[in-house]
C-alpha cells in the first residue's frame, strides 16, 4: 500500500467509525426513483447494489429493488419507468417511501424543460410534500453535461425550493457512470431517516 493510499484507507475508516458514532449504522430507508425516462435510475441502482454498470431495456412497470447497503444504511427502492405513459404511477408510490431520488439527465438540454415540468408538477402539487427530494443531476461526465447554474435555472430550483421547504431538497451533480456525487445524495437523505 502507497503513503497515500494508506491516507486514504486511514481516513475512510476514521468516517465510518464517525458515521457509526452518529447512529446512522443499522438504520434502513426506502427510496423511490422519479425521473424522466433515460435519466439514469435503473442504472443508478443496480451500481449501488452489485457496483457494477450495465445497460437495461426501459423500466415498463414498478419494481421493488432487493435491500443494498450504502454509507452503513439499508435501503430498497422503488425503480419507476420515466416514460410519459407510466408517470402517472408515481404519486402513488410516494406514500411508501422515506425519500424520492429525482435523476436529470444533465447532458439533454432539449428535455430539461420536460423534467422541470415533472418536478413542478410534484413539488407544486403538494404530491411529495411529506419527504425529502434529492435532485440528482446524473451524466455528468458528458462533455455537454450542463453547468449547476444552468440546471438550476432551467428547473427553476428556486421556486421549488420555496414550495418544498429549503432543508427538504437539495441538488447533486452525480455520475453513475463514473460513481461519483451520489454518495453525497445518500449522506443527505440518511438524515431523515
Ligand atoms: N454517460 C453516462 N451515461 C449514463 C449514466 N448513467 C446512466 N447512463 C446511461 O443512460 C441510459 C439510460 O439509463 P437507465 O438507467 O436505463 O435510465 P432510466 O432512468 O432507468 O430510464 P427508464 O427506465 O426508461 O425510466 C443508459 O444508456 C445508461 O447507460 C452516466 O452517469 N453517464
Ligand atoms: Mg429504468
Amino acid at each position: 500500500m502507497s503513503f497515500l493510499e494508506g491516507i486514504i484507507s486511514s481516513w475512510s475508516s476514521l468516517l465510518q467509525s464517525l458515521w457509526k458514532a452518529l447512529g446512522f449504522e443499522g438504520k434502513e430507508g426506502s427510496l423511490l426513483m422519479l425521473g424522466l425516462d433515460n435519466a439514469g435510475k435503473t442504472t443508478l441502482l443496480h451500481r449501488l447494489r452489485t457496483g457494477d454498470v450495465r445497460s437495461f431495456p426501459p423500466t415498463d412497470r414498478p419494481h421493488m429493488t432487493e435491500k443494498f447497503e450504502c454509507n452503513g444504511i439499508t435501503f430498497q427502492a422503488w425503480d419507476m419507468g420515466g416514460h410519459e405513459a407510466v408517470r402517472h404511477l408515481w404519486e402513488d408510490y410516494v406514500c411508501e417511501c422515506s425519500a424520492v431520488l429525482f435523476l436529470v439527465d444533465s447532458a439533454d438540454k432539449g428535455r430539461l424543460e420536460e423534467a422541470a415540468f415533472e418536478l413542478d408538477a410534484l413539488i407544486g402539487e403538494k404530491i411529495v410534500a411529506d419527504v425529502p427530494v434529492a435532485i440528482m443531476c446524473n451524466k455528468c461526465d458528458l462533455d455537454e453535461a450542463l453547468s449547476s447554474k444552468e440546471i438550476e435555472e432551467g428547473l427553476h430550483y428556486q421556486e421549488l425550493q420555496k414550495m418544498q421547504g429549503e432543508e427538504n431538497i437539495a441538488m447533486f451533480r452525480i455520475s453513475v457512470l463514473k460513481g461519483e456525487g451520489y454518495q453525497s445524495a445518500f449522506r443527505w437523505v440518511a438524515k431523515f431517516l
